[in-house]
């Protein structure tokens, strides 16, 4: 096995990571583990700690506690040696270089750099490729940063909302691409707020709220941890406590005329459901989707927004 095999195996390593700001625990025991090839989406609300997380792992901030080891070396070192790479939400980039300009500087800081041209193309940056840095829509620095990314051609990307900005075709693009590097066996973490980025595009979700992890697994497997399936139906004037006091019945939710029934046993709560409540109508029962088990795993659910509101 050579060097850098025995290097790339070894993965990511977060152990208690903390990290505070103030009096502001941002980041609040952080456990996990990636394998080499992995890809893996950060996933959570405003503030839970993602691009603290991020910062740690990419050595651009020390934790308070805990540590952070990337392909067995400190971040600072797997860095320098051109393994590991991120993509960042800010940060300016070189003013008055054009996009060629400033890949080629930064190709050449890399001992195993793509060649420019591919990566130019690879970003969807054909058009603006002359185009000096300062003179770039929001759309178009996004992509740069991609680019920046992707010239490394680094074992472990790391890449922060990397979709933010793009327009819809620069999102197909982005992953068309980022299917293709997944594929080549690298191992890729990004931070999105999009489920259905998290859910179509990555491995495994690990999704963080108010500094913590609570929940990390494939998607299907994140779903069936808030209960398999909701009922809906038409049914005006019966009481949210009543319908949440139906055996088989989780959670319960009124929206106008509708209720939204979460069920931890869904056939035993339709037969009740419909035995109890004959005139209900428009009934549907479907899988709980990625949002509902998002928002009732980040403690944020549209039931206690609703019960706020009563
Ligand atoms: N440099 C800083 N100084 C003070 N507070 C900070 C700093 N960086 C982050 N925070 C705070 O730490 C918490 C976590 O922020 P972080 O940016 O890690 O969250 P996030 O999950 O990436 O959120 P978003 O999805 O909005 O980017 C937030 O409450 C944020 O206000």
């Amino acid at each position: 096995m050579t060097t850098n095999q025995t290097l790339i195996r070894g993965g990511i390593e977060l152990t208690g990571l903390r990290k505070s700001f103030g009096a502001l625990e941002a980041v609040r025991g952080v456990d996990l583990h990636i394998a080499a090839g992995e890809t893996v989406a950060l996933l959570g609300p405003n503030g839970a700690g993602k691009s603290t997380t991020i910062d740690m792992m990419l050595g651009l901030s020390q934790p308070d506690a805990g540590s952070a080891r990337i392909f067995g070396l400190s971040p600072k070192e797997a860095v320098a040696a051109g393994q590991i790479c991120g993509m960042l939400q800010v940060g300016a980039l070189v003013p008055y270089l054009s996009v060629t300009e400033l890949l080629t500087e930064i190709a050449s800081l890399y001992p195993r750099a793509l060649p420019v041209a591919e990566v130019i193309e690879l970003a969807g940056l054909s058009d603006f490729a002359g185009q000096r840095t300062n003179k770039l829509s929001g759309g178009q620095l996004q992509r740069t940063r991609f680019a920046i990314a992707l010239v490394s051609n680094s074992d472990l990307l790391v890449l922060d909302e990397p979709t933010v900005a793009l327009d819809v075709e620069g999102r197909r693009q982005f992953w068309m691409t980022m299917r293709a590097i997944a594929n080549s066996g690298k191992t890729v973490v990004f931070a999105t707020h999009y489920l259905e980025e998290a859910d179509e595009y990555a491995d495994r979700i690990v999704l963080m709220a108010h500094g913590r992890i609570v929940a990390d697994g494939p998607t299907t497997e994140i779903r069936s941890l808030v209960g398999s399936k909701l009922i809906r139906a038409t049914l005006p004037d019966v009481p949210r406590s009543d319908l949440a006091a139906i055996d088989g019945v989780s959670a319960a939710e009124r929206r106008g005329e509708a209720v939204v029934l979460s069920c931890s046993d869904s056939d035993l709560a339709l037969r009740t459901f419909l035995s109890r409540y004959p005139a209900a109508r428009d009934i549907e029962v479907a899988g709980a989707g990625l949002e509902e088990a998002f928002l009732k795993l980040t403690g944020h659910t549209a039931i206690d927004d609703a019960e706020t509101t009563r």
